[in-house]
């Protein structure tokens, strides 16, 4: 690979996020939270913001597979050589930078993500109090301070559906109805979680799929 054929994501601000983003998906899949081509993180810079190809591994992926969209025209900055499509989560990522200003959203398959959609079939969101790691999740955004270990978090619960896309409208009008909430929860699925700059995202990532393990365990429940 020709630096010259990674166009913006050459140097600077962009080629760092770029590496972050090939570094963070090796770490999200090792986690277990993704598998084969599932999951991912976008990071932004500026108006600029780095996203992985669709239906690749994520843990392999290399800078040069990496796209760059202007956040404000949705116009390609970038684009691989190779005959690559941004990943389906583009959409979703596109509505937690804009209804939450954030700077990074990361997606994962986690199996306890699932398993408390099974847990609570029937609730809005997932709730949980009395956790020190709750200490560690902001209420929606770092600005607005973070949870104690006696208050309630709420993280919602949106449905699965066939083609990614179609998660857009739900996954937007949950980001709206719980300002609070740093993730959401897709049925069945896994999460999106998102932060002020890219550390946040994967710190509140690490809080939350935290919980979710130490809820299901401290309640017995197999898995
Ligand atoms: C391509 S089917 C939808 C995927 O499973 C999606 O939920 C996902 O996690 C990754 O999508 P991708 O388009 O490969 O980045
Ligand atoms: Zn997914």
């Amino acid at each position: 690979m020709k630096s010259s054929e990674l166009g913006c994501l050459e140097s600077g601000d962009l080629r760092i996020s770029g590496e972050l983003i090939c570094k963070i998906c090796q770490d999200l899949y090792n986690s277990g939270w993704v598998t084969g081509t599932g999951g991912g993180i976008t990071i932004r810079s500026g108006d600029a913001i780095v996203i992985a190809p669709s239906g690749v591994q994520k843990e392999r992926m290399q800078l040069e597979h990496l796209f760059v969209m202007s956040l404000k025209t949705r116009e390609y900055l970038h684009k691989p050589l190779q005959a690559l499509k941004p990943s389906q989560c583009t959409p979703l990522f596109l509505a937690a930078y804009t209804c939450r200003d954030a700077y990074a959203c990361i997606h994962t398959h986690s199996q306890e993500a699932i398993l408390l959609s099974e847990v609570f079939p029937n609730s809005d969101y997932f709730s949980a109090s009395g956790f020190e790691v709750l200490r560690h999740i902001p209420r929606g955004s770092k600005r607005n301070g973070f949870y104690s270990v006696t208050d309630a978090v709420k993280i919602p619960f949106i449905n699965n559906t066939a083609h990614e896309s179609d998660l857009h409208d739900s996954l937007k009008a949950a980001i709206l109805a719980y300002p609070e909430a740093c993730a959401v929860i897709v049925r069945d699925h896994g999460i999106y979680c998102w932060g002020d700059t890219w550390q946040d995202t994967k710190m509140n990532t690490e809080a939350v799929e935290y919980l979710f393990q130490a809820y299901l365990r401290s309640r017995k429940i197999e898995y």
